[in-house]
């Protein structure tokens, strides 16, 4: 293992690995705060309605029972009035004169009052409240009281009459008292109660609005609108309503203060990122350069787990000093494996150094013995073809040389031709001479005819006994005979002592010349039985001369 470090990985720990890391931890915070703050708002929101109309049912509630109770102090004022008149009608009618007059003027809410016979005609009448009779209200005699909604005063506050029967003594109906009361308490009571965003309404029995405590409905044009009623005892219902605005922010200031909210968390979120961003990226930026310093020739190798990693990265830290361990190991095996396989290599190199010195030994043996051994098959061969008398080809060579001269004359449809030589009177030579004279004959014979026929594709051999023969390929009848002449010629110049019973007292040879065309049709065997016939030819027409027959030409 070499020592090479590489460099730490860009990415890890690097601050785009940082930003990467922060950016999305950001993101997470971030989006489940608002998402929060977004439930938390529609809950709130949510909420501020139901209290909102809460108010608004308590309001109504608490302006209901106290116009009951105004409705009601009236009614009591009227009945009373009604009482005194019929009290006393008989000992002082004056005092039905005057009552109105002085209730009028002692009670600030009572606008008017005015006192009516059975007929309906105006028996009294406080000042200036006085009305037609036409402008009252029918009574029947069975109506305890009866409240009518009045013509309103113009530019005047909102008021209500209620009438009450007057009853003699034998309860009979002998007029009515007529009072007229003003709302005014009441709506600056409801404008004071209900403030700005509310207005609170009186309706009476068929529904047509008797007063009014307005403050909104004219100014603005309300989103939403809670709505409240409360029937009263007398068939008045009191109707108040709530305007809001908006269900969300109202105001710009509201903008502003969510959007400060959401730059807050923003900030939380980010701070939150960078600190796990930190604490995240900042050990695995150490891990990532313990583990690019790291050299595995140096042995055991522990990387220092940082105590202030969160657990997952001390767990990733402790994964891979496990892994180191295992590397170790692995590494110090494979360290042994090297050493073994060195060792081997050694023991195998000194093996094959000596088994090359033995293979070259045993090579030069062979290529000594194949020497021997090819010398010993030339000499063999040699041996094999050659005729120990005379040095010349033997017998088997000739049939070889012979059957090759001819399948190539046949090819090349070339003429080959074929002398065979017989020395003259040889039986009486060895007679005379002895047979270890005869072999010295035979091999100065052949010495003469070797010289003579050279080319590559001559050969001269030893045919058996005393005689033999000369193959001549791509040599025709004329030339063969030539040199037929020629080794005839060159035996008799030796002229080798023959006084026994040669020719003429010297050695002399007899030859038979045959030549052939090579066809389909003729075998070498042919070309061998015509020189032999020329052969016996010579040998009957006297010896020591050439015999050959040219082919006569066909008759025709
Ligand atoms: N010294 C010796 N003599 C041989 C050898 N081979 C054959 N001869 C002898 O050669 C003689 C051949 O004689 P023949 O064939 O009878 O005839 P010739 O006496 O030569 O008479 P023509 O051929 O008719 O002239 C024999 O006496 C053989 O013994 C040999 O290798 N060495």
């Amino acid at each position: 293992m070499s020592g090479d470090r590489a460099s730490p990985p860009a990415d890890l720990g690097g601050k785009a690995f940082y930003m990467f890391v922060g950016n999305w931890v950001a993101l997470a915070t971030l989006i489940p705060m608002v998402i929060a703050g977004l439930m938390l708002s529609f809950l709130f929101i949510d909420r501020a309605e139901q209290d909102d109309m809460a108010d608004l049912q308590r309001i109504v509630g608490g302006v209901a029972r106290g116009m009951d109770a105004y409705l009601d102090s009236n009614i009591v004022i009227a009945s009373s009035v009604a009482e005194a008149v019929h009290l006393y009608s008989g000992p002082n009618p004056g005092v039905s004169r005057s009552l109105p007059e002085l209730i009028v003027s002692q009670r600030e809410t009572v606008l008017s009052i005015t006192i009516t016979d059975a007929e309906g005609a105006i028996i009294s009448a406080s000042p200036g409240g006085a009305r037609p009779a036409s402008d009252l209200p029918e009574l029947s005699r069975q109506s305890p009281a009866r409240f009518s909604t009045l013509r309103q005063p113009a530019g005047g506050d909102a008021q209500l009459g209620v009438t009450v029967p007057i009853r003699d003594a034998a309860d009979v109906y002998s007029g009515a008292v007529h009072l007229e009361f003003s709302l005014a308490p009441l709506i600056a009571l409801g404008r004071e109660i209900g403030g700005q965003d509310m207005d609170l309404r009186l309706l009476d029995a068929a529904g047509h609005e008797v007063a009014l405590s307005a403050h909104v409905a004219t100014s603005a044009v309300p989103e939403s609108v809670l709505l409240a009623d409360r029937t009263l005892s007398n068939g008045f219902v009191v109707s108040g309503r709530r305007y809001v605005q908006t269900v969300e922010l109202r105001e710009w200031n509201e903008y502003a203060v969510a959007a400060c909210l959401l730059l807050l968390a923003s900030m939380v979120s980010w701070l939150v990122a960078q600190a796990v961003a930190h604490r995240v990226t900042k050990p695995l930026a150490g891990l990532a350069r313990d583990l690019a310093d790291l050299n595995l020739e140096g042995g055991q190798h522990q990387l220092d787990v940082p105590d202030d990693a969160p657990r997952e990265i001390r767990a990733l830290f402790g994964e891979f000093n496990a892994l180191l361990r295992r590397l170790d190991l692995s590494y110090g095996q494979l360290r042994e494996s090297l050493e073994e396989a060195k060792l081997l290599r050694r023991r195998m190199e000194h093996v094959i150094d000596e088994r090359d010195a033995i293979i070259s030994k045993r090579t030069a043996d062979l290529q000594s013995r194949t020497a021997q051994l090819e010398r010993a098959n030339s000499a063999l061969q040699r041996v094999a073809m050659e005729d120990a008398l005379t040095g010349l080809a033997n017998r088997r060579a000739f049939d070889e040389f012979l059957a090759l001269v001819w399948r190539l004359s046949l090819r090349e449809h070339v003429p080959v031709s074929l002398i065979l030589i017989d020395i003259d009177c040889f039986k009486s030579y060895n007679d005379h001479l002895g047979h270890q004279a005869g072999d010295d004959c035979l091999r100065q014979v052949a010495h003469a005819m070797r010289s003579l026929a050279k080319r590559p594709l001559d050969l001269v051999a030893r045919y058996g006994g005393e005689e033999f023969a000369i193959v001549l390929g791509r040599t025709d009848l004329a030339d063969a005979a030539d040199i037929a002449q020629m080794v005839r010629r060159a035996v008799e110049s030796m002229r080798i002592d023959h006084a026994a019973g040669g020719i003429n007292g010297i050695v002399t040879i007899s030859l038979g010349v045959a030549s052939m065309l090579p066809d389909e049709t003729a075998e070498a065997d042919d070309l061998i039985a015509m020189a032999d016939n020329n052969l016996y030819a010579a040998k009957d027409r006297g010896r020591n001369r050439v015999e050959f027959e040219f082919p006569t030409a066909p008759e025709s």
